[in-house]
């Protein structure tokens, strides 16, 4: 059963994923890093040289590759604002998990990172208003929410493995 984790820039999408993968002894995919191995650049390289929109292209047309290749996804920030990537999530038989930490949180947890150009790019404010636009997003494209402030990275992939254990057994139940 696929997992694939959603949720604004900083909320740990990537080190969560690859955690959850690690202990289910799963396969792992990190969008962001297939793009970086196809594009042959790192993201604010690519943004820099192609732009937003050829972004957008490359991850919509790995997004679909990989959902199909993986058990574990963890997505970018940017990837279910994309209609044709909604309807590639929601068509995914598995499980779709939003991430999320408060704006200030995520603020201290990426502030140092030079490698998200949309959030070098933004004012305060202007960052403020994308997390509450793309919530919306994440939240009609989830099927639950996990709230990751002040928890352990470990402790969450191990709360989303409970998760998953729990869907299977309503799933078997449903059945019988
Ligand atoms: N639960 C957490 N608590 C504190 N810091 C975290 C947590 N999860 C991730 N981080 C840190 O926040 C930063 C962004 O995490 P990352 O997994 O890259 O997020 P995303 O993929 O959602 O952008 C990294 O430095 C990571 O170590
Ligand atoms: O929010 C966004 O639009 C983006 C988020 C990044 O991924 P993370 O959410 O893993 O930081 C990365 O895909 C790119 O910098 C664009
Ligand atoms: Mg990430």
């Amino acid at each position: 059963m696929p997992v694939i984790l959603i949720g604004f820039m900083g909320t740990g999408k990537s080190t969560v994923g690859r955690l959850l993968a690690e202990s289910l002894n799963q396969s792992f995919c990190d969008l962001d890093d297939l793009i970086e191995k196809e594009a042959g650049m790192t993201i604010p390289a690519y943004f820099d040289t192609y732009g937003a929109k050829a972004f957008r292209q490359l991850e919509q047309d790995l997004l679909k590759k990989a959902i199909n290749e993986y058990d574990i996804l963890s997505t970018g920030g940017g990837t279910p604002t994309i209609l044709a990537n909604q309807e590639v999530i929601q068509a995914a038989t598995g499980l779709t998990i939003k991430l999320d930490a408060p704006i200030d949180e995520i603020r201290s947890r990426i502030g140092d990172d030079a490698n998200r150009p949309i959030f070098k790019k933004l004012s305060r404010q202007a960052f403020d208003e994308l997390k509450q636009q793309r919530d919306t997003m994440y939240n009609q494209a989830s099927d639950m929410s996990i709230d990751t402030n002040q928890r352990h990275p470990q402790e969450i992939a191990d709360e989303i493995k409970a998760r998953i254990f729990q869907n299977i057994d309503e799933l078997n139940y449903a059945s019988l």
